[in-house]
């Protein structure tokens, strides 16, 4: 297997006068979160293992405070961890010298955070092509990758404006194609549209998937929305009070959450959006007779009319055979969920 673009083992990172009482030879000294706040001590992040894999989005969520923004300043090496190790391409990314990770940080990472951050006396084209500036780039080339990069989402024709002639989605634009200027390999975003309104913020998630689509970064994205994290992940992780509760698709979580905090998050995820025909058929399977067939990998949503429609149950197949089978039944537990059921809601 391909080794992951970033990796975290057993990092944490506690904030407080007395933290490094905790800490010999970059590992915490207890494993008891309660003993470090008797200490006065707040473990921001604790014991955190992930991989992130290449070319993927691996999304980070959580309540506030429970650590996201931390985590993520630690695997894009802008905060050291207490304890731990963060790998980028398999090496102690605080290890590097300082030389290195500023080198690394303009070619090999890019980020995008929730407030726009653009230098309001520069224009477009100037914010776009200021990290260019940075690498020391020659100007002409600088300006023709800025341009690219300004079409690339959808800005072409504003080039010459300035930050504050623009409306928040489009300053946002401007966000992602600097970020992007550089080609990083993997690109941080931190709560990137949280500031916009949910219809601007549908269409930049659309564009992040468009450009992730055509760029295949590897991609660190932080929300508290669940639909958002469905939109975008390949995985993503659930955070709370600074540890990993579970790692998973959309689709793991729902079907198998490991805690309470974890099926509390996905509650409200549009069910038949996540969940495939295998998640949720019954096997063994019956002989049927069978009113049509779906795939084992077809999402509910692709085949719910037709369920509706039908009054025998759907073949689900897998490799030309029969195995398992959905009614109609089980549309009505996925739509309307089986607590609301229960409740008779
Ligand atoms: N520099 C700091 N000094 C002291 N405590 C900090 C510091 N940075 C973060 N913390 C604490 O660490 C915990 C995690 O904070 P963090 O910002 O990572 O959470 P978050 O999940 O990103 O929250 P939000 O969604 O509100 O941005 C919080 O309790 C926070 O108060």
């Amino acid at each position: 297997m391909q080794h992951p673009v970033l990796a975290c083992r057993k990092v944490s990172r506690l904030y407080g006068a007395r933290a490094s009482e905790f800490v010999t030879d970059g590992h915490l000294t207890t494993d008891n979160v309660q003993t470090l706040q008797e200490a006065g001590i707040t473990p921001a992040i604790f014991n955190v293992d992930l991989d992130i894999e290449r070319g993927k989005t691996f999304v980070i969520m959580g309540l506030s405070g429970s650590g996201k923004s931390t985590l993520l300043r630690c695997l894009a090496g802008l905060t050291p961890p207490s304890a731990g190790q963060i790998l980028f391409e398999s090496k102690n990314l605080f290890e590097f010298s300082e030389a290195d990770l500023i080198q690394i940080h303009r070619h090999q990472m890019g980020m995008v955070f929730q407030h726009f951050a653009l230098l309001p006396h520069l224009t477009v084209l100037g914010n776009v092509a200021f990290p260019l500036e940075i690498q020391g780039r020659p100007r002409a080339e600088r300006e023709e990758i800025a341009q690219r990069m300004i079409r690339l989402v959808g800005l072409e024709g504003r080039e010459h404006r300035f930050p504050a002639q623009l409306s928040g989605g489009q300053q946002q634009r401007v966000g992602i194609a600097r970020s992007l200027a550089g080609d990083p390999d993997v690109w941080f975003l931190d709560e990137p549209f949280s500031a916009l309104d949910p219809l601007i913020r549908r269409e930049m998630q659309a564009e992040v998937m468009r450009l992730q689509g055509m760029l295949k970064k590897t991609i660190v994205f932080i929300t508290h929305d669940f639909e958002e994290a469905v939109r975008v992940a390949d995985r993503i992780a659930i955070m709370k009070d600074g540890q990993v509760e579970q790692i998973g698709t959309a689709e793991e979580l729902l079907v198998s959450p490991a805690t309470d905090y974890v099926r509390a998050f996905t509650r409200d995820a549009p069910r038949a959006h996540i969940l495939t025909a295998r998640s949720i058929m019954t096997t063994p399977p019956s002989a049927g007779p069978f009113g049509g067939e779906v795939n084992a990998t077809d999402r509910v949503i692709s085949f719910a009319r037709e369920l509706d429609a039908s009054s025998l149950p759907l073949a689900v197949i897998e490799n030309n055979e029969v195995i398992g089978a959905i009614d109609r039944a089980m549309l009505l537990d996925i739509l309307i969920g089986p607590e609301a059921q229960a409740v008779g809601a």
